[in-house]
């Protein structure tokens, strides 16, 4: 039997784009396929032939190349799009919208036409918007296109914890539902450390501050930066959720998902716990929320319904 890598394809090849490859790269989740605009296929080769220069040193074996041709992606099993442009300081990720949609419609024309059998995770800003956009546009099953930013969000929310507590990340749970706006929910009642309620170990004023610092995580980072916004979590985050596809893992994930009843929401993209694995979401999980954290995650969701209803 002949061993056939998986095939990971990354539109965009800006910040997000590059550092999700090399990461993908080199956990060795498959052959990664890097794709921008003709303008910019040259910067695109020339990362790709950058990363597989350090493939040695790094000891992995899988290949990366970067093109404008859409022809290179055929048969991807996995299609991460990070393509479109990012915020400045002083914008928010809804600004974004009427650009990248276009970039959504274009792109996702692209892989449907290459990669039928793909699942597609989006990136893209505003992300819950754009993830229902590459749905409607691929008319994939809801399964097979899923967004990211529960995974981000809740990594913020953990590593401000762990600072707080001076204690290892590794031991921090915790998860951010709804849309990738100010209005995200982090849900504090389902957050530990080693298995130990957040509420019991940090006051409720300070534990406050830090759900209001995570919702704003991505501007912080916008404000420091100056000219673009996160990448190495980012990256980091929809790593974690190609692996899980990739590999079946199974994994339960915060994920962008199209809700259909669950939650009481229906025809909206919105982020939720749910199982990722070969299939893509495998399963939604309900979780029990009481009376404040349901009133949260409705506002997010009208928030993310409002800029729905801009697009095209
Ligand atoms: N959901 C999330 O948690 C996060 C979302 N983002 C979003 O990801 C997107 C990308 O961010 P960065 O990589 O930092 O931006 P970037 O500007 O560094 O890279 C974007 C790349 O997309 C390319 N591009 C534009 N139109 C394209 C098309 N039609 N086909 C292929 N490529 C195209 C550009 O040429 C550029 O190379 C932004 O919308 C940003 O807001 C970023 C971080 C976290
Ligand atoms: O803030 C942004 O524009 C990028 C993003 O979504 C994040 O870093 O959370």
């Amino acid at each position: 039997m002949t061993f056939k890598r998986k095939k990971i394809s990354v539109i965009g090849s800006g910040f997000t784009g590059a550092t999700t490859a090399f990461l993908l790269a080199q956990k060795e989740l498959g052959d990664v396929v890097i794709v921008d605009i003709p303008a910019m296929e040259n910067p695109a080769k020339g990362k790709a032939l950058d990363m597989a220069e350090a493939a040695p040193v790094l000891n992995f074996d899988a290949h990366i190349t970067g093109t404008s041709d859409y022809g290179d992606t055929k048969d991807s099993d996995l299609v991460i799009i990070t393509a479109g442009v990012a915020r400045k300081p002083g914008m928010s990720r809804d600004d974004l919208v009427q650009t990248n949609q276009k970039v959504m419609k274009s792109v996702t024309k692209e892989i449907v036409e290459h990669s039928p059998e793909a699942t597609i995770v989006v990136l893209t800003n505003p992300v819950d918007a754009m993830t229902y956009t590459v749905f409607k546009e691929s008319g994939f099953p809801k399964e097979r296109v899923i967004g990211q930013s529960g995974v981000l969000d809740s990594a913020r929310f953990r590593s401000f914890v762990a600072q707080e507590l001076n204690l290892s990340v590794k031991d921090i749970t915790g998860f951010v539902l709804g849309g990738h706006g100010d209005d995200m929910v982090p849900l504090v009642r389902y957050s530990s450390a080693g298995g130990v309620p957040l509420e019991s170990l940090i006051a409720k004023e300070r534990l406050n501050e830090i759900v209001e610092r995570t919702r704003k995580g991505g501007a912080e980072i916008v404000n420091l930066l100056g000219n673009g916004s996160a990448y190495y979590a980012p990256a980091a985050s929809l790593v974690e959720m190609a692996e899980a596809i990739i590999l079946d893992q199974k994994r339960v994930l915060p994920s962008i998902a199209y809700l259909q009843g669950e939650y009481g929401m229906d025809g909206i993209y919105l982020g939720v716990p749910a199982v990722l694995g070969a299939s893509g979401i495998e399963k939604i999980i309900e979780i029990e929320l009481n009376e404040e954290e349901k009133r949260a995650l409705d506002k997010s969701a009208a928030s993310v319904k409002a800029v729905m209803d801009i697009l095209a």
